[in-house]
């Protein structure tokens, strides 16, 4: 993917004035670093060689308190550097997080169907805060390490060109050093990451499917896996540590190397009287200042390596455009009165090669209570899902109130739709939370009337906490038919016109499911309903009964004249019959 500076500066543009402050006082806190060197060689070579009867001592102290003076405003100027130089990028990374986060929530059904949830997870975290390493430290690293060594290189030059040559001459041999050893740590450390992802993936699969895994008895089995994971994670930074301990110590060697060099020809130098002793321990001192910025190099360019990666990575996302998209002109639809039409509908998902549904129609009436059954797989959820638009069609189109669904704004769409499925999915809050979640602004009072509706009043105030109780992560602290009652309750608050169930009452035992079937019948009252059922004896009175194979709508009709038939519906009803016996 291409990478694009223009996108990755603007970024900066909210925080562009506090951003150039603590440019600013990196440059300045650099520089004046390098006035360390030039005092001590002022003293030694100026000061200490006078007569110290002559007032040099006097020198000193001025010296010394200058030095302290430059001290504080170094460290003051580092500091502010460092503090607001992390909070430009942590603001940074906020908004880009909440932008990640914001276009995700957009993104279609088919986006996610192909996305492992750690791998977005890791995105919007471990992603986003290498990015603002890069956004903060970045330009601050380049700054104080350009400045430190031009200006080093001067002083020396100044000095000693000759000597100030030789040092130099050291510097591309370790700038090849670091970039070489850079590609090494680089391929490390993506391994690295790579390696933590699985690690983070099958503790998420494991700690996720933990009901399942101890009612197997399985901890042996995910220990096992995990420790698979875990194992190779230590390998792998087994083999960074060895590459990064053999870097830094071929580099501090080289550095040695250097010093050594340097006291060497200095010494020759001295006693040839082309240097004095000064000038040798302000070479020494500035040696590190020219040093330092090449064996950055490696951390710097790591840094930059990853963070665009990660910007990278960033943009993948926020370039990829939402496949289910209102049109510009599309009609917002404030209360439907529910007719549903297919017309010649086929759909098939992107990563398969045949068709789920060929051309297919079907026209339920407004407050029409329809029930779709069928062998498994033959496409009932696909079905009722073109109708809020989780998926388009491939070709044909679904009409609500003679309109064709994409013409219609998603959320007004969205909002006519009413879904109570099986697998349940209460987010972790009160009750009180979940059911407001069908209607953000309903009143307390509404609440309540709607999980009255829902027959879940009784059940909620036996709780110790009543409608402010937590019901943990996806609503562990709760039964089947408890959180299938707060659904319904969820649906009531929305009161849209059209209804969709999908197996809402198939995984809850006969008492549950006639509490449940009795709400279920109220909620459907007056909307049109679609009811997508395995249990034949549960929609015996439904006004129609479709039968849905892979061929298409076989029959439709009322129980009663489907049995009469004799066909797939019979043969179905039958089978489920002797099942039962
Ligand atoms: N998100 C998806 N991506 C790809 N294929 C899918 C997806 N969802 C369903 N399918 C496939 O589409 C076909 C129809 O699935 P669908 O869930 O609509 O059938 P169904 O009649 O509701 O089945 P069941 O009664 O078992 O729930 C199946 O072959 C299924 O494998």
């Amino acid at each position: 993917m291409r990478f694009s500076l223009r996108k990755f500066v603007s970024y900066y543009k909210p925080y562009s004035g506090l951003f150039l402050s603590v440019l600013a006082c990196t440059f300045i806190a650099a520089a004046l670093s390098l006035l360390f060197p030039l005092l001590v060689r002022y003293v030694t070579k100026e000061v200490l060689a006078k007569d110290f009867t002559g007032g040099a001592l006097t020198e000193v102290y001025m010296v010394g308190g200058l030095m302290l003076i430059l001290v504080a405003i170094q460290n003051a100027g580092n500091y502010y550097a460092d503090y607001k130089g992390h909070v430009v990028g942590a603001r940074m990374e906020r908004d880009m997080r909440s932008e990640l986060f914001a276009h995700m929530q957009t993104l279609s059904f088919d986006f996610y169907d192909k996305q492992k949830t750690g791998q977005l997870m890791s995105r919007i975290t471990n992603d986003l805060l290498l990015l603002s390493e890069l956004y903060h430290h970045g330009p601050e690293d380049y700054v104080k390490s350009l400045v430190r060594f031009i200006g080093a290189f001067f002083i020396l030059f100044q000095i000693n060109a000759s000597l100030t040559i030789a040092v130099f001459c050291f510097l591309p041999f370790m700038g090849y050093f670091a970039l070489y050893f850079n590609k090494k740590l680089n391929k490390a450390l993506t391994r690295n990451k790579e390696r933590i992802g699985d690690v983070n993936a099958q503790t998420e699969d494991s700690l996720a499917g933990i009901r399942v895994v101890q009612s197997f008895a399985n901890e042996r089995l995910e220990n096992g896996k995990f420790n698979r994971e875990n194992g190779r994670f230590f390998e792998s930074r087994t083999h960074t540590y060895k590459a990064e301990a053999l870097f830094y110590n071929c580099f501090d060697t080289i550095i040695q190397l250097i010093t050594v060099t340097v006291i060497l020809c200095g010494s020759v130098q001295i006693a040839d009287q082309r240097l004095d002793l000064a000038d040798l321990i302000t070479f020494l001192l500035c040696i590190g200042y020219m040093t330092e910025p090449v064996q950055r190099l490696t951390h710097m360019s790591t840094q930059l390596q990853e963070g665009v990666t990660g910007f990278q990575r960033f943009m993948e996302i926020m370039n990829l455009k939402p496949s289910i998209q209102n049109k510009p002109n599309a009609i917002v639809m404030t209360e439907a009165q529910g007719e549903i039409e297919f017309k010649q509908v086929s759909f098939r998902y992107g990563d398969r090669s045949n068709d789920v549904l060929t051309n297919l129609s079907l026209r339920v009436k407004p407050g029409e209570y329809v029930a779709i059954v069928g062998p498994s797989g033959a496409g009932k959820t696909t079905l009722c899902s073109l109708i809020p638009r989780f998926y388009d069609v491939t070709d044909g189109e679904v009409l609500l109130d003679g309109v064709d669904v994409r013409d219609i704004e998603l959320g007004s769409l969205r909002r006519n739709v009413g879904f109570v499925l099986q697998d349940v999915y209460l987010f972790n809050g009160t009750i009180l939370d979940n059911i407001r979640y069908g209607k953000p602004d309903a009143s307390d009072e509404d609440i309540i009337a709607a999980a009255k509706h829902a027959n879940a009043h009784e059940f909620i105030m036996s709780l110790p906490n009543g409608y402010r109780s937590e019901i943990g992560q996806r609503g562990v602290k709760l039964s089947g038919g408890q959180k299938q009652r707060l659904s319904i309750a969820r649906v009531f608050l929305k009161n849209p016109p059209v209804l969709i169930l999908d197996e809402a009452t198939s995984a809850l035992d006969n008492e549950s499911e006639s509490v449940i079937k009795a709400s279920l019948e109220k909620l459907s009252r007056g909307r049109t309903t679609i009811v997508i059922a395995h249990r034949l004896s549960t929609i015996r009175t439904a006004q129609r009964i479709i039968v849905l194979t892979e061929d298409g709508i076989a029959e439709q009709g009322t129980h009663d004249a489907l049995l009469d038939r004799s066909g797939t519906y019979a043969q179905l009803y039958a089978k489920q019959f002797e099942y039962q016996a």
